[in-house]
């Protein structure tokens, strides 16, 4: 099909981890086996992790997750997993964000494993005339587990195009300002409601982030320190100090070692210790998923309040905060600077059509 580039379009991509179209085992094992074969994901020699893989992790884990998925599928017409929820109404609300400022953006969101595949929107981009392409991975701290291989993923993609867009790639953003300001306003917009903790009184918040194998740091892997780094800055946004706010790593997988401090047996030795009022927030994940409304909100929850700790409040992602939209937008606004833009009339004629599209959305 011949696919008319008049209309000259710049499209910002989301992307995110990904996740199953159902919370079954049969919809979670190829969505595990797309993810978990990657090999930017598992660093094992291929023929020893095909084999752990097909006949040792799927069989098991893929009904044992189904389960925890159910747990937190949100119900509804517009439900589903919370990750791909969250992220759509990101890319939605962006999309609104540039319509305001009057840019003429094109706004989507793909997942690297899973649904809605990169192929199939970069092809919808495409077809909408997309000459020049943004990609954004909703992964602030870069990992090459994640954004690495995010980006060979597009490269792979469009390495078999005839006309490819000009391209540019977000590293990462783990002290971008708006970034540090949204994930403040978050936590204290949860405070507005819910009381401060008394830091006086040995209350603790705690910065999870998703943890990687040790070995990925001692190779070179920036992602520890980013991580810190987002820790110092949002303690420091927030009024507080090394002792109050702690940084730790959650989701360990296997048997090897990952990033220490561990979340689980932190928070349990926390409770052991009586700590009156835990607030645990996950800077590194914008959307809620699995991992933080599962693992954070329920698993650890229990942990900590078995242990014999007092309060435990989680507190939500960024998802569709103002601040964050505001601030992705700032973050996507700082790397389109100096594209060519598309002639006056051909812009407003673009926008009007994206302003119809929007209301007859809304509708
Ligand atoms: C080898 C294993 C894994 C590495 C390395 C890893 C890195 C990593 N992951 C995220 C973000 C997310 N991971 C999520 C789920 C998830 N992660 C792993 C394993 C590794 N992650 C597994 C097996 C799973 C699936 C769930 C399970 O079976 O326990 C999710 C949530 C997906 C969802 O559907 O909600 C996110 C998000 C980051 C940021 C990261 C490295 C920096
Ligand atoms: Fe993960
Ligand atoms: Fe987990």
């Amino acid at each position: 099909m011949a696919i008319s580039r008049q209309a000259q379009r710049t499209a910002v991509l989301l992307i995110n981890l990904g996740t199953p179209d159902a919370p079954t085992a049969a919809a979670v094992k190829p969505y595990l086996k797309q993810f978990l074969s990657d090999p930017r994901v598992v660093e094992i020699p291929k023929v020893i992790w095909w084999c752990i893989l097909n006949l040792i992790i799927l069989p098991i884990r893929s009904g044992a997750s189904a389960k925890k998925y159910a747990s937190v599928w949100m119900p509804g017409p517009d439900g589903g997993a919370p990750l791909l929820v969250h992220s759509k109404n990101t890319a939605k609300a962006l999309e609104q964000k540039f319509i305001a400022q009057g840019k003429d953006v094109l706004v989507d969101i793909a997942m690297r494993y899973g649904n809605p595949s990169m192929e199939s929107v970069l092809k919808k981009l495409e077809a909408k005339g997309m000459e020049r392409l943004l990609i954004l991975p909703l992964y602030p701290q870069y990992s090459a587990t994640t954004t690495a291989s995010t980006f060979d993923e597009v490269f792979r993609i469009v390495s078999g195009w005839r006309n490819q867009p000009e391209l540019r790639l977000i590293k990462h953003y783990h002290d971008h300002p708006s970034y540090i300001n949204a994930l403040k306003e978050q936590v204290e917009w949860y405070w507005q409601s819910h009381g401060r903790p008394d830091f006086a009184a040995g209350d603790k918040l705690l910065f999870s982030f998703h943890g990687v194998p040790k070995r990925t740091l001692d190779k070179g892997d920036p992602y520890h320190c980013e991580c810190h780094k987002t820790g110092r800055l949002l303690r420091e946004a927030l009024g507080l100090n090394a002792e109050q706010a702690m940084v730790t790593f959650q989701s360990r997988f296997g048997k090897a070692e990952w990033l220490k401090p561990y979340t689980a047996p932190t928070v349990e030795s926390l409770g052991h210790q009586k700590t009156r009022r835990l607030d645990i927030f996950c800077p590194g994940f914008p959307a809620d998923c699995l991992e933080t409304l599962e693992e954070i909100a329920m698993e650890v929850r229990d942990e900590f309040l078995t242990a014999g700790g007092g309060e435990y409040h989680y507190i939500a992602c960024l998802n569709n905060s103002p601040a964050w939209i505001s601030g992705l937008a700032e973050i996507a606004n700082d790397h389109l600077g100096g594209w060519p833009q598309v002639p006056e009339s051909e812009q407003a004629l673009a926008l009007s059509m994206q302003r119809a599209a929007a209301l007859a959305d809304k509708k």
